[in-house]
């Protein structure tokens, strides 16, 4: 069982993808990680975390960044949104990755800083016991 699942919205987000993995690697901490978008792969996105045992999901997507808040309409598992900068620095991915309606909470690291939301992550399951 892989403790934190990363998603990201495609495989253009790589670099960020890297520093996340790189931040757990060196805590020696299981995941698993996917590329799925909430715009183009909506059903295997669904699937995926409706079936995951992950304790924390960290979904790392920019532009018109959906998918943290889309994982968190599907989970009752704390959701961590990394924010991507593209041609609008990131502000874009940023702001919609913040702005999620009452009741359905994201967690959202600074632009490009997957690894803030690693070490978030592993603090998560720190205070929860799991490690
Ligand atoms: N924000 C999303 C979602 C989503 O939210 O479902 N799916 C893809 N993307 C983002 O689109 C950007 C460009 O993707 P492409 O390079 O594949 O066109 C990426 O940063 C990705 O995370």
């Amino acid at each position: 069982m892989s403790l934190i699942s990363i998603i990201s919205g495609s495989a253009s987000d790589e670099q960020i993808v890297e520093r996340t993995i790189r931040v757990l690697d060196e805590a020696g901490i299981d995941y698993d990680y996917q590329i799925l978008s909430a715009h183009r792969n909506p059903d295997e996105l669904d699937e995926y975390v409706k079936n995951s045992d992950s304790l924390v999901f960290i979904c790392i997507a920019g532009l018109s960044a959906a998918l943290p808040g889309v994982v968190a309409s599907k989970t009752d598992k704390p959701v961590i949104g990394v924010p991507v900068s593209g041609t609008l620095g990131g502000i874009d991915a940023l702001l919609s990755i913040v702005q999620m309606p009452r009741g359905v909470p994201v967690g959202c690291v600074g632009i490009d800083n997957g690894a803030n939301a690693a070490h978030l992550a592993v603090k998560i399951l720190a205070v929860a016991g799991k490690l």
